[in-house]
């Protein structure tokens, strides 16, 4: 288990971390979500010790660690630092070498990652000569060669392609399964609400939510989605007294339930509209939760359009 307990980080005026805690257990992937410049990328710099912080504590499996026990752990930092003149394999069985590994487990498990990766074809071409995308398959690789009991993640879905989010969300279950814990950054919600059981949401350095993502999802005024014959904005629904429309998507519109509104009053005025296609009683969407934590609702982002 990895516990951030009440880390503080100030850089001059800024506090980047303002007594920030959550814990990410063994056998789970983990959101890390946040706005930009939230303070996730510190977070995850203290946690491999590449940071000093002013106050708090992370520990793993109960203890606190130094830099040597950082080596054990996966990290792919936001800044990618590979070396651009290395060829592929050779890259990997390095930094595979540095991680502790012996030179043919090293050579061995940096061929399977580059096949698991969909890399093997491109062994031997420089890491220059690759794509963007590819070299961020690479950086996983890297991140994942020594097949560590703690991955930390920076943004590590950003620029693969939709083939390749499949493979990184295949591979990241199935390090949890086999007992890690991978806490990983994003700004794709929709992404995070399917892959991960629970996330940690920071704002100005602090976590604002945490916990499951259906939990969150309960929390919070209750949403309805319905859909009238007709009238895909839902125009019926303005004059209800404690209901507001979200927005339409597809024809079916999402409305807020303020406190004491009862959902059958609405399914009533609804059919009184004109005939229901649809009508269903849902938890609130992990982007929901998102901008509600951060003080930021979802009309007054997307002018009322959820996605
Ligand atoms: N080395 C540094 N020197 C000065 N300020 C810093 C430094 N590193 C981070 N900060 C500041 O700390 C705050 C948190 O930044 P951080 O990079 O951790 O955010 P983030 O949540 O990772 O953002 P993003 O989603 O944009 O990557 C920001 O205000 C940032 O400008």
């Amino acid at each position: 288990m990895l516990e951030l307990d009440g880390l503080v980080r100030h850089f001059d005026d800024t506090i980047a971390l303002d007594r920030l805690s959550f814990t990410v257990p063994r056998g789970q992937v983990f959101g890390f979500l946040g706005p930009n410049g939230a303070g996730k990328s510190t977070a995850m710099r203290a946690v491999m010790r590449l940071t000093a912080l002013d106050a708090g504590q992370v520990r793993w499996d109960g203890a606190t660690y130094d830099l040597d026990t950082c080596r054990g752990f996966g990290y792919m930092p936001e800044e990618r630092g590979l070396y651009p003149t290395m060829r592929v394999a050779e890259h990997l069985q390095y930094l595979a070498r540095l991680h502790g590994l012996t030179t043919a487990a090293a050579r061995q498990r940096a061929a399977e990652w580059l096949a698991r990766l969909g890399l093997s074809e491109r062994a031997q071409d420089k890491v220059e000569a690759l794509s963007l995308g590819n070299q961020q398959r690479v950086q996983l690789a890297a991140a994942l060669v020594h097949e560590p009991q703690l991955l930390v993640l920076d943004e590590p879905f950003s620029g693969l392609d939709p083939v390749g989010v499949d493979e990184l969300a295949g591979v990241l279950r199935e390090r949890a399964r086999a007992g890690a814990a991978v806490l990983f950054s994003s700004h794709q919600l929709d992404l995070v609400e399917q892959l991960c059981e629970s996330v940690a949401i920071v704002h100005r350095g602090r976590c604002v939510a945490s916990g499951t993502v259906r939990e969150l999802g309960r929390t919070g005024a209750r949403r309805v989605e319905v859909e009238v014959t007709g009238d895909p904005d839902a125009r019926w629904a303005a004059a209800l007294h404690g209901v507001r429309v979200l927005g339409t998507e597809h024809g079916r519109a999402r409305l807020v339930l303020g406190d004491g509104v009862d959902p059958q009053q609405v399914l009533a005025a609804a059919i009184a509209a004109g005939p229901v296609e649809h009508f269903a009683v849902c938890s609130r969407r992990l982007s929901e939760v998102f901008r509600e934590a951060v003080g930021r609702p979802l009309e007054d982002v997307q002018g009322g359009v959820p996605r």
